[in-house]
């Protein structure tokens, strides 16, 4: 699949059942530092490929927890990969884990590990509920 992705994901694949690539380049508008990516683009595009992988089974989930390592600083407008796979699943939950690494040599620059729980359509309907009901009952908080 191609498209325009804000993050600078170019193009996504599935390579067998478990295991998908993505083609990626940290625009510059989300620099950190001189010429390498922010910490937080690293660890949304991460964040975004690893959940990229129930949906291209076709399941819809968010992101319960995420851990990333930033290993090396990762280059602006350079070409990267990223690969994420499914580690294991149980019940609701997908554990998946990926790399980010610099093209051509496949130098790792980040890794992720995290879990993606399944939901249902109505999962964004819910949470407009439940902030209804926050914006009722200023205070209560759970
Ligand atoms: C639906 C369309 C999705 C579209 C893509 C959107 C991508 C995103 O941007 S995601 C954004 C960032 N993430 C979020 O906003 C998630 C916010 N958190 C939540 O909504 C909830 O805490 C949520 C859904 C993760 C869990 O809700 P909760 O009410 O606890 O669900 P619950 O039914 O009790 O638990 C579901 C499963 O998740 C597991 N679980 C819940 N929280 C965690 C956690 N932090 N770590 C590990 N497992 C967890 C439970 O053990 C349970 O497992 P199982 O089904 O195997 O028994």
């Amino acid at each position: 699949m191609r498209g325009t992705c804000r993050l600078g994901v170019e193009r996504e694949r599935l390579e067998g059942e478990d295991t998908a690539l993505f083609d990626v380049r940290c625009p510059r508008d989300q620099e950190g530092g001189p010429d390498v990516a922010h910490g937080g683009w690293t660890a949304a595009v991460l964040d975004e490929c690893l959940g990229h992988v129930p949906l291209l089974h076709r399941v819809l989930s968010v992101t319960a927890e995420l851990s990333v390592s930033f290993v090396k600083p990762v280059p602006v407008e350079r070409p990267l990969e990223v690969r994420a796979w499914v580690e294991r699943r149980a019940g609701s939950r997908w554990y998946i884990r990926g790399e980010l690494v610099l093209l051509p040599n496949r130098a790792l620059l980040a890794k992720a590990s995290g879990i993606w729980v399944q939901r249902d359509p109505a999962h964004f309907d819910r949470h407009q509920r439940w902030l209804a009901e926050q914006d009722a009952e200023p205070g209560r908080g759970d």
